[in-house]
């Protein structure tokens, strides 16, 4: 057990995804796990372990923000040893050929400032998705037949943004989706030596405002569910 997780060390498999939402993470071991139980309740911050083609998978909720998944991704590496670490999230769209519900791949994450500042100090660090999971998650999507887009995304610590010049820039250089915690994911992952990738759902556009109700960014990404558990297994 840890200060935010209660599993026991051998309840949590080497393997996890980490959707934001915990009831996401509920949802997605219901639906995609078989003979999964609840490994932790810690702060509401639910955590189901199962398995998936026989592959023991653990499915725990990172919260939202850097801050939150570092903590819980932290504990996960040091206490209980995971090797791959997979966020399933909900993301904003940030380009017109990136439709709602279509997936991005996250290859590399832009951010104005994550937990892991505080080492890199004036270097730019640029936190890249492990390149065999990428690989194999783009081969599952195209198998799967879902509209899928690879490559930079932004990594924000806010949700209501003030920096629309910000915005308009990344835009610019091509920028898929905006979302709240990979960056900090792939330091995490960079230093420790394991494995990592951002499988993401666009929920909502910053272009064309269109926006899905809370109910389907719970309970309806299962698509990009099936992406992360192939591409971790393949
Ligand atoms: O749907 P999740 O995985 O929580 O991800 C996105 O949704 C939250 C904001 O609504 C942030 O955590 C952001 O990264
Ligand atoms: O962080 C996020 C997640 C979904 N949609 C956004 O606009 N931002």
């Amino acid at each position: 057990m840890t200060i935010h997780i209660g599993a026991e060390k051998g309840d949590i498999a080497p393997t996890v995804l980490m959707p934001g939402d915990p009831y996401r993470a509920k949802w997605a071991a219901e639906t995609f796990l078989k003979d999964m139980r609840c490994i932790n309740q810690v702060r509401g911050m639910l955590g189901f372990t199962g398995t998936w083609n026989g592959h023991r998978v653990t499915i725990q909720g990172s919260g939202m923000g850097m801050p939150s998944l570092s903590i819980y991704a932290n504990e996960l590496i040091k206490d209980y040893d995971v090797q791959t670490l997979i966020r399933i999230g909900s993301c904003g769209g940030m380009q017109k050929h990136v439709g709602i519900r279509d997936v991005i791949l996250a290859m590399t994450t832009s951010t104005l400032s994550t937990p892991s500042r505080g080492i890199f100090k004036e270097l730019n660090f640029a936190p890249c998705a492990d390149y065999q999971l990428l690989s194999a998650a783009h081969d599952a999507a195209k198998a799967k037949g879902v509209p899928t887009h690879v490559g930079g995304i932004y990594s924000s610590d806010v949700f209501y943004d003030e920096r629309p010049d910000l915005n308009e820039q990344m835009i610019r250089h091509g920028i898929l989706g905006v979302e709240m915690e990979a960056a900090e994911l792939y330091n995490l992952a960079a230093r420790y030596g394991r494995r990592a990738l951002a499988v993401l759902t666009v929920s909502d556009h910053l272009i064309t405002h269109e926006a899905l109700p809370a109910e389907d960014r719970e309970r309806s990404f299962g698509d990009m569910v099936e992406i992360a558990l192939a591409a971790a297994f393949a």
